[in-house]
């Protein structure tokens, strides 16, 4: 399953299955998962293993002294850290706590909280909060969540790691609040968009789903998805034996002002490498006579290309000047298919004329903003895009009719009636100037061989991002991974989904 659920649609998928269910059966579900998932992660046989489990005061607390029941069960040796008197717990938490003392889990005495890093723990499960969270984290959460973050032992976050906020991927009370560093989730229910996108990836780790059996007539259509090639597998297609280059489509990448002349040619060769059937790049002034490297490329003086017969790719390197803007008018009047990148939505920013055209156009156009220049076209600043990067990209995808894509660890796809994909692949290798040249190319050639809009993205966000990280498992990266190099990866990922479809 790859649905993703808001935490408000979270609660009330659980409140509707809690209503048919006996009470404390999801409880116990999720700590049987996450006991589980633990002893999955122990170097080591069980009863050697030393488990240190912090449970907080709501139900996450509670998963987690279920958790702690299920591996004092295993022969693990448990200690459970609750602040809260028992008392105060809620009813299932209660529950569990009782079962965890049953099976003989120790509690820690509060005068030991202070001292928690004093021992080795084979693993450290958070049960601290989740997404239950309504506030920054501080005073003795702090510390306690301070020392966690400096422990060497894995850590085995439940629902989400404390302190993160499940729906943005942001730190709770930013740049000043705290977050449990976990090197695996395990998520329960069904996936929240905050674990892949923006910090969450760098707290959660390796994210695993326990959907707790959750029937589903629960389950309310999701509108949210985990990108998988299963969302844009009806386009891998086999080519028809009697094809030629006119079958495949032409890609225009139109840009390359005067001192970013490479810029346009990352685009074109990663289009042709991805399957165009014929890649022209159109300079906004100056065209090389070729491209040494891939000759194949028809380097022409933007002012000679038809925009109407090819999918426009349209921005790279292109500069500000009216030359450029020039060029993006008449692209954007032209009949065909648009990717716009880079100064293309810097321009589109500054000229709301632009704007409205945008939105009033009737061909696909597919947008591919950075956080820098989705500021820009939303008239915010980077850290309020950064801080909900979905509603962002929901937003421009609404305001301009198109799909877009907004980059950055954990891409948002997001098209204008609301739908979104958040992309799980990638790496910080991807860091590199020219990567979202390669980006736009790819989209360019999937588009020109007659991908819809929204099925090219996310092919060519999810193949770009598994291209890095394939090339990073290899050894070629992240340090120093060029752009470039991710063109032949990416070709051969295309063709090995097709072959596997
Ligand atoms: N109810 C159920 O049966 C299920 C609950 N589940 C678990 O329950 C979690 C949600 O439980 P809750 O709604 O109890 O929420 P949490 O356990 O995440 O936390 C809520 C508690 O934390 C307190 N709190 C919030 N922010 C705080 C802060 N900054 N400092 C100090 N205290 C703070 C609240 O006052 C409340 O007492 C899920 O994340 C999941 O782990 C899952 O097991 C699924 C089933
Ligand atoms: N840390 C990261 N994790 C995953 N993907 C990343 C990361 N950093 C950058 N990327 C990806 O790399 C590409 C960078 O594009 P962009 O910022 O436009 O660079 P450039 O303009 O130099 O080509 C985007 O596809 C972005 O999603
Ligand atoms: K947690």
């Amino acid at each position: 399953m790859s649905a993703i659920y808001p935490v408000a649609e979270i609660r009330k998928i659980e409140q509707a299955a809690l209503r048919d269910l006996p009470p404390y059966t999801l409880m116990q579900r999720a700590g049987q998962a996450a006991a589980q998932a633990a002893l999955r992660l122990l170097p080591c046989p069980p009863h050697s293993a030393a488990i240190l489990v912090l449970a907080g005061p709501g139900n996450n607390g509670g998963d987690a002294l279920e958790a702690a029941a299920g591996l004092a069960k295993a022969g693990c040796e448990v200690l459970a850290l609750l602040k809260t008197p028992p008392s105060q717990l809620p009813p299932d938490a209660a529950q569990a706590l009782a079962r965890a003392q049953r099976q003989g889990v120790h509690l820690m005495p509060p005068e030991q909280f202070a001292d928690i890093d004093s021992a080795q723990w084979t693993l450290v499960i958070d049960g601290l909060f989740g997404i239950g969270l309504s506030r920054p984290l501080d005073g003795d959460w702090r510390s306690l969540v301070q020392a966690v973050n400096a422990m060497p032992c894995p850590v085995l976050a439940l629902d989400v790691p404390s302190g993160l906020d499940a729906d943005t991927g942001t730190v709770v009370g930013g740049a000043g609040g705290i977050a449990v560093t976990a090197s695996n989730t395990i998520t329960f229910i069904a996936d929240k968009a905050g674990l892949y996108t923006g910090d969450g990836p760098d707290y959660a780790g390796s994210v695993e789903l326990a959907t707790l059996a959750i029937a589903d007539q629960y389950l309310p259509a999701p509108n949210m998805w985990l990108n998988h090639p299963g969302l844009f597998s009806d386009y891998l297609r086999p080519r028809k034996r009697n094809s030629h280059k006119g079958s495949f489509g032409d890609v225009a990448v139109i840009g390359g002002a005067a001192g970013m002349a490479g810029a346009p040619i990352l685009a074109a060769r990663a289009a042709a490498r991805c399957g165009a059937g014929r890649v022209f790049v159109g300079y906004a002034e100056n065209p090389p006579a070729y491209d040494q490297a891939q000759p194949e490329l028809m380097c022409r003086h933007a002012a000679d290309l038809d925009f109407s017969s090819a999918v426009l790719v349209v921005g790279t390197g292109m500069g500000m000047a009216n030359s450029a803007l020039a060029l993006l008018t008449r692209a954007l009047d032209a009949l065909s298919w648009l990717v716009l990148d880079a100064d293309a939505l810097n321009l589109l920013a500054r000229q709301p004329q632009l704007q409205v055209q945008l939105a009033q156009r009737q061909h696909a156009v597919l947008m591919t903003p950075h956080p820098l220049e989705a500021a820009r076209l939303l008239g915010l600043s980077t850290s309020e895009i950064q801080a909900d990067r979905v509603t962002a990209a929901r937003r421009l995808a609404s305001r301009f009719n198109a799909v877009v894509v907004l980059k950055g660890a954990g891409s948002i796809i997001a098209r204008a009636d609301g739908a979104v994909v958040v992309n799980p692949t990638g790496n910080p290798a991807l860091a590199t100037a020219g990567s979202g040249d390669v980006l736009s190319g790819i989209c360019g050639a999937l588009l020109a061989q007659g991908w819809p809009q929204w099925e090219a993205a996310l092919a060519a966000v999810w193949l770009h991002g598994r291209a890095a990280d394939q090339l990073v498992a290899q050894g070629i990266g992240p340090i120093g991974l060029t752009a470039g190099e991710l063109i032949p990866e990416v070709r051969l990922l295309l063709n090995q989904l097709v072959q596997e479809r």
